[in-house]
């Protein structure tokens, strides 16, 4: 049956769906970035408050701005806007569930008028964001704003009409102010350190290329709330969705899956109210800080450090990895001598039951994460999860021992064949300049990290630069396995 409104009486039991009216629910968020993540996290958060008659004045509309976002507004149209969120057990139950909260999906450069309108409604009260670490345009070294985007340039010119995130985040909180309508709160859930601190800095500096005043308003006047977001979601597959139309009858054209695990620790620092996310295990803080570190300088950054090794090693999703004894023991030394000792004291958290559960959760059969999706974009993860805990760990003069080997097995994988002769796919917005300098490793060692603008002065760090070498030369001539088993 193709999923719709009038379908939903005729699912299974079996088949959680909205129990709320959904003509009932009104627009109060914008999202930029409906990908599998926002569906599996804030959406699914919003539904279950939904479920129990809350947060009804709270519906999401979705917007893309790429030109890949298409097929999202083609399937959630033809769909109600409704899609199903399948929790993957790893005793292999299925868990399928309709989620109702998102109302409405704008595709930006079909109608970007239609996506001011919305955002300068004043029901609009939250603009929320999962645009990948690389939708706020970080130069990964100094911190500051890079505006070389041609999307970003676009939206600088005179008059233009918006076509990127910031541009539309700019451009309404423009309009609301001439209009008098409050500011909305902007909310990150990428995983960037500090996300609504970087949000506030890179849209007001990209804010202040166009108008010192906006620049000054969004600065002083609208909330950023930090939070922390947790929940594998790999990229679906046309094996989930025969799936759920072979097992429960449900003809989605792109369900969500996800493990069970989910985390959302969120600042309470909203300008126009938020829904009580409390109620539904939302943890609310006063200093998200900690709980952001820990999860990224260990769960991201264990990412890191399996997917380059495994896949060298011959592995292609992340559950075989994390169920080789091998990479087990690398990973939780990685964590215990190199990531935990750069964190701070994490309220209610038993850090040595978290890793271990870290472990659990990636071994999951069910989930079937790729290495691939791990591997992607690696430029904009290893500088943000990884080299800050080498950094801290050098000047404390502490072990670095694996996440250099993690720096190498990245260096190593840029190069673009694997162990076994076979080409791997490298994909990164900065791919063409990555292979180039890693097709030299061999003969120039230090080539990869020589690059300032990822790596800043790392090069120049001899103990970093010793190990360095020493694990690219252990990946070359023994390959990643017998390097971790000589570590
Ligand atoms: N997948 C996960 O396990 C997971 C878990 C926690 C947090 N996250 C965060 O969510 C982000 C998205 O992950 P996902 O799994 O939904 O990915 P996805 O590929 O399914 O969706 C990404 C979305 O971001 C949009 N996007 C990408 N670059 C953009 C840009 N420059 N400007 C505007 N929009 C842009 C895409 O169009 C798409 O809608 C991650 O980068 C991460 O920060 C993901
Ligand atoms: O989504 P990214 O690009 O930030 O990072 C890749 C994975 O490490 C990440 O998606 C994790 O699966 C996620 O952060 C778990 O909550």
């Amino acid at each position: 049956m193709k999923l719709a409104t009038a379908a939903l009486d005729a699912l299974g039991n079996d088949v959680g769906v909205p129990s709320y009216d959904r003509t009932a629910v009104t627009p109060g968020i914008v999202h930029f970035g409906v990908g599998g993540f926002h569906r599996a996290h804030q959406a699914m958060y919003l539904d279950r408050l939904m479920s129990d008659g809350k947060a009804l004045d709270w519906g999401i509309v979705g917007v893309g701005v790429l030109p890949q976002d298409r097929r999202m507004d083609d399937v959630l149209s033809a769909q109600d806007h409704l899609y199903t969120l399948v929790i993957k057990h790893p005793d292999g139950t299925l868990e399928p569930r309709v989620i109702g909260s998102i109302v409405g999906y704008l595709f930006a450069p079909d109608d970007p008028n239609a996506v001011l309108a919305r955002m300068v409604d004043p029901a609009t009260r939250i603009v929320s964001l999962t645009i990948t670490e690389g939708g706020y345009h970080v130069n990964q070294v100094t911190g500051e704003l890079d505006a070389s985007d041609p999307s970003l340039a676009a939206d600088l010119e005179p008059g233009a009409t918006p076509g990127s995130a910031f541009g539309f985040i700019v451009e309404a909180l423009a309009r609301r102010r001439a209009a008098g309508v409050p500011p909305f709160t902007v909310m990150s859930c990428d995983n960037i350190p500090g996300n609504g601190h970087v949000a506030r800095k890179m849209l007001s500096s990209f804010a202040r290329l166009k108008d010192a005043d906006i620049a000054e308003f969004l600065e002083t006047e609208v909330k950023f709330p930090n939070c922390m977001v947790d929940r594998i979601t790999p990229v679906t597959t046309d094996a989930d969705r025969e799936a759920l139309a072979e097992r429960f009858g449900v003809e989605d054209g792109w369900p969500v899956v996800c493990e069970p695990f989910t985390q959302w620790v969120l600042e309470d620092d909203f300008g126009l109210g938020r829904p009580s996310y409390e109620d539904v295990g939302v943890q609310i803080v006063e200093d998200v800080e900690p709980y952001e570190l820990m999860k990224l300088r260990l769960l991201n950054a264990s990412h890191q450090a399996l997917c380059y090794l495994g896949y060298l090693a011959g592995y292609r999703y992340a559950h075989e990895v994390s169920q080789d004894k091998l990479f087990v023991d690398f990973l939780l030394g990685y964590m215990d001598d190199e990531g935990t000792p750069t964190l701070p004291p994490v309220p209610g958290v038993d850090l040595d039951r978290y890793k271990h559960q870290l472990i659990e959760r990636f071994a999951n059969p069910e989930v079937r994460d790729t290495l691939a999706r791990l591997c992607a974009e690696s430029s904009d993860r290893i500088p943000k999860w990884l080299l800050p805990v080498v950094r801290e760990q050098l000047v404390a003069d502490r072990e670095i021992k694996r996440s250099v080997l993690v720096v190498a097995s990245w260096a190593r994988y840029a190069e673009g064949t694997d162990e076994q002769g076979g080409a791997i796919e490298v994909v990164d917005r900065l791919r063409d300049k990555l292979v180039e300098r890693a097709q030299h490793n061999r003969e120039d060692p230090l080539v990869f990290i020589s690059d300032p603008d990822l790596f800043g002065d790392l090069a120049s760090d001899e103990r970093f630069v010793t190990q360095y070498r020493a694990a690219l030369k252990s990946l070359h001539e023994i390959g990643a396995r017998a390097t971790l088993e000589a570590l």
